[in-house]
């Protein structure tokens, strides 16, 4: 097969009939019909149906297969990649932490760079060729339950199982009990792709799996959803793209030997995301993704503005310039990450990924600043939002003249500021704000890795040269 139609994942994914709990109810029936997840899986759908129709733009159309899953070589390549990522996330607003490229980055990156995971080299070779074959979607999952942060793997105080670890092995695979915090999109993908979480001394924690989101005794409890019950007028952003976040309980879960790539060893787990370049290309992913993010929310901010007529204050404008800041910043992150990126030792051509670490710490501080300029400046128009129904009442001719603006009809109007609205303030909104700020790790532990690893010492010697001063050894 090689890519996907929309219709294609769709019948994927209701045939598979994962179990996903929602309201304290086992979801019946085909889950792109139900409510919570029609929206979020129709605009996946319409992401396939792109590359279906537009393979010039996002795939080397002389191989068959979804530019997600094609290993980059050279810095061109690289850059193609990037450019299909920015198209993806240009169509659905950067909203999608789990578009289909994303989790993909990482399975590609691990097999483009297969040898390092030894005696389960072919196992990882196998689960790459699956998934570019079937075109599959993945989520992923590598946090355990916040019971104590502690201890990072808590288990009860009896034998009882906490966080998802090997209980069992058996001739046909590992037995996995317990559950992991979350997996945004759990239930909504082919595949679920499972790396070790925490620090690594503990055996039967150490574990990376790919295995089918409906295999036996896996199942993902959602929590309540942004989109049920709304409309593309009154929720544009929710009703689209509520992925859904869940986390995944293993009840006995077997997985077999050949869906393994890496078990008991502390070593490996503790760099296979740099040696693969995973973390590279999930980090290349999504800031990619968060240039589109703050092209959308510049168009709103300026729309916005102009809709206020107050484009001449000059606070307006400064707001409004550090919106496009943040986006010239992202696009010279991925640009410097693509410029100074290298071929690794397996042949894959890996951004640099100190640049984009830094490029996800800005993002994860910026964002917050990005929302606030958007209410700052939609103000008390971010609360006069009358719903579709409202447009469609008697009130309508009162609301036609009171929500106008000079240049643009009330209900256009109340249209972009309910946009503006969903992307900050909706539930859905403020899910997204802290997406931003959590996604690849908290905003606290995550920078302190970032100081640790940045080299220092040739600022240091500027100032000690200028100063005519002799450092001491640290
Ligand atoms: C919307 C959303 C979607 C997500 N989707 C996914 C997904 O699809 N897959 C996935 O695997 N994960 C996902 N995550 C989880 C994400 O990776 C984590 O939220 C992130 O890594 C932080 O971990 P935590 O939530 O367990 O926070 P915790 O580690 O529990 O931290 C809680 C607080 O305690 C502080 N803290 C904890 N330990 C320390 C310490 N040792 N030193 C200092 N401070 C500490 C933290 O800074 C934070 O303030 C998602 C998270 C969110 C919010």
């Amino acid at each position: 097969m090689g890519t996907s139609s929309g219709k294609d994942y769709m019948n994927r994914i209701d045939a598979l009939q994962n179990v996903i709990w929602l309201n304290g109810e086992k979801i019946k029936g085909n889950v792109s019909e139900h409510a919570a997840f029609n929206g979020i899986i129709q605009s996946k759908a319409a992401l396939y149906d792109e590359v279906q129709h537009q393979p010039d733009l996002l795939m080397d159309h002389t191989k068959q297969f979804n530019f997600a899953y094609e290993i980059p070589r050279t810095k061109d390549e690289l850059k193609k990649r990037g450019k299909a990522i920015r198209h993806w996330a240009t169509k659905t607003a950067g909203m999608l932490g789990r578009s289909p490229d994303y989790v993909s980055s990482a399975i590609m990156a691990m097999a483009a760079s297969s040898t390092f995971f030894g005696t389960y080299q072919q196992n990882m070779d196998r689960i790459f060729a699956e998934a570019r074959e079937k075109d599959y979607t993945f989520t992923h999952t590598f946090i355990n339950p916040q019971v104590s942060r502690k201890f990072y793997w808590p288990d009860g105080d009896d034998e009882t199982v906490i966080a998802a670890k090997v209980i069992d092995e058996t001739e046909e695979g590992i037995v996995i009990q317990g559950a992991r915090m979350l997996a945004t999109q759990g239930g909504l993908t082919d595949q679920l792709l499972v790396l070790p979480a925490g620090s690594f001394t503990d055996p039967s924690y150490l574990f990376g799996f790919c295995i089918a989101s409906n295999t036996p005794g896996l199942s993902f409890v959602c929590r309540p959803s942004y989109a049920e019950g709304t409309t593309s007028f009154n929720d544009p952003l929710a009703s689209r793209f509520d992925e859904g976040d869940a986390m995944v309980m293993f009840d006995h879960v077997l997985v077999p030997w050949d869906r393994v790539f890496l078990y008991g060893d502390s070593d490996a787990a503790a760099v296979i995301k740099t040696e693969t370049g995973m973390e590279a290309f999930l980090l290349y992913q999504s800031a990619n993704r968060q240039i589109a993010k703050t092209e959308w929310m510049l168009g709103i901010a300026q729309l916005m503005a102009e809709s206020l007529v107050v484009t001449e204050y000059q606070h307006i404008q400064e707001k409004i310039s550090e919106i496009a800041m943040a986006h010239e910043i992202m696009k010279g992150f991925v640009l410097a990450a693509e410029e100074e990126g290298e071929v690794n030792a397996r042949g894959l051509f890996v951004p640099n990924g100190l640049k984009l670490k830094m490029a996800f710490h800005y993002f994860q501080k910026a964002y917050p600043r990005l929302t606030d300029i958007l209410t700052l400046i939609g103000a008390s128009g971010l609360i006069a939002i009358p719903s579709e129904k409202d447009f469609q009442s008697t009130i309508e001719p009162a609301l036609s003249l009171t929500l106008r603006g000079e240049k643009i009809t009330a209900e256009n109007k109340v249209k972009l500021f309910r946009l503006a609205w969903d992307l900050t303030m909706s539930a859905f909104g403020s899910r997204q704000t802290l997406y931003e700020q959590m996604f690849f790790g908290d905003p606290v532990r995550t920078p302190v890795s970032l100081y640790a690893s940045y080299d220092k010492e040739v600022a240091k010697e500027k100032i000690a040269s200028f100063l005519n001063i002799q450092l001491e050894e640290e």
